[in-house]
């Protein structure tokens, strides 16, 4: 704050808005929403996701607003590393932007994402935790409650609440959902949507994160021992490798054998002290979620869809969330394919670009997946591959 060079930003800190939100509940689409809804201001993105193909990226809107992609799956490295070095480097271009928008992986316990903001003492110089904002899938909350203790997290540390998705659930259901976000949330301001569809009045600019609840639901919030969780010297996580040229990975090769860090989700950590009611069991959990990266040439629509439908009829438990961008043969456009569980949607997006590589990209995240069966028969939807699956 003393340094005069940046008393002028200090003056008027920036607000950061931090997304989060289980996999596939509906955090890009309310970024898209931002990013597309005149609202006369400029914010820059942060995306850090799960799936090391960088589909993400592809699924948000094309707009002027610069976008940084931090692919890994690992929040503890991404949160001490390239989260500050990127809200640093925005801070050295000062007056370009009204706020900074964060999207953490679905996966992801946004308390370290939420500490970085207070650690860091330059970037708790120039920037502020104006919200965090969880999207909350209404359809498989339930699911979700039983079987991930990061769904709940999300909820509990929210300022503000978004159940979406209210057009797949009954009015009884979503009663029920409403009950259970406020049970696990008191004090959040909750909103029920569809399409991700709020008033982004709502949403940015609340002025909503509270310290002093943060600090009750985990008195070590601002402790900076927590540093202790950054990777080792010796961790052989890439940060900004991209895996383009590997067909898929099983995120829990992320870090090396000796880094200190114990992933894989090790967002964990802070579980045993940040909700009294969890027990103290170990750090690492859903340990059982992996994800596969597929890519593949042009495909043939005929065999596609079918054996999209089938794989999600089958396999649909066991998919948290699906993603891609699938190149049909003769087909001008990007068509985009998305799906958690059962509940498959896709559409065209936009034409391929001269020059753009026609190539189809699929990520699946979820638990129990034969990784081998599901290439193969993804790869024999190829319109050049001679026999279907
Ligand atoms: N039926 C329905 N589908 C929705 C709604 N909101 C989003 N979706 C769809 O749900 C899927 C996931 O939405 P996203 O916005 O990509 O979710 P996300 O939270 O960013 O997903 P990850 O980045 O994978 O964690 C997409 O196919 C969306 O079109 C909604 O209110 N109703």
């Amino acid at each position: 704050m003393t340094d005069q060079t940046t008393e002028a930003q200090a003056a008027k800190p920036i607000p950061v808005t931090v997304l989060t939100g289980y996999l596939g509940a509906g955090k890009t689409t309310l970024l898209n929403r931002i990013l597309s809804e005149s609202h006369g201001k400029k914010y820059a993105v942060i995306v850090n996701e799960f799936g090391e193909i960088g589909i993400d990226n592809d699924l948000i809107v094309e707009s002027d607003e610069e976008i940084y992609e931090m692919n890994n799956g690992c929040v503890c490295c991404t949160v001490r590393g390239d989260l500050i070095r990127v809200v640093e480097g925005l801070m050295r271009r000062p007056g370009r932007f009204d706020g900074i928008i964060v999207e953490t992986t679905g996966l992801a316990d946004p308390v370290p994402v939420a500490q970085t903001f207070f650690m860091d003492d330059d970037v708790r110089a120039k920037t502020e935790l104006d919200a965090v904002v969880a999207l909350v899938d209404a359809k498989h909350l339930p699911l979700r409650l039983k079987d991930s203790r990061e769904a709940e997290d999300q909820i509990a540390f929210a300022d503000v609440v978004l159940i979406n998705k209210t057009d797949l659930v009954t009015p009884e259901e979503l009663a029920i959902v409403e009950d259970v976000v406020r049970a696990i949330n008191p004090t959040a301001r909750i909103y029920k949507t569809s399409r991700s569809g709020v008033d982004l009045s709502r949403v940015l600019d609340q002025g909503a994160f509270n310290l002093e609840r943060a600090l009750e639901n985990d008195p070590h919030f601002l402790d900076h021992d927590h540093e202790d969780h950054v990777c080792g010297p010796d961790c052989d996580h890439d940060h900004h490798h991209h895996g383009h040229d590997h067909h898929h990975h099983d995120h829990d090769h992320t870090c090396g054998p000796d880094c200190g860090h114990d992933h894989h989700h090790d967002h964990g950590h802070h579980h045993g002290h940040h909700h009294g009611h969890h027990d103290s069991m170990s750090p690492i959990h859903d340990i059982t979620v992996k994800s596969i990266s597929l890519r593949g040439g042009e495909m043939n629509p005929d065999r596609f869809f079918p054996w999209v439908q089938k794989i999600t009829q089958t396999e649909g438990p066991n998919i948290l969330r699906l993603k891609g961008i699938i190149a049909f043969a003769g087909d001008e456009e990007r068509y985009v394919v998305q799906g958690v569980h059962m509940i498959v949607e896709g559409d065209h997006q936009r034409p391929w670009k001269d020059g753009e590589k026609r190539e189809s990209r699929l990520v699946f995240i979820g638990r129990n997946l034969d990784f081998a069966k599901i290439e193969q028969s993804f790869l024999a939807c190829q319109a050049t591959a001679k026999t279907p699956a």
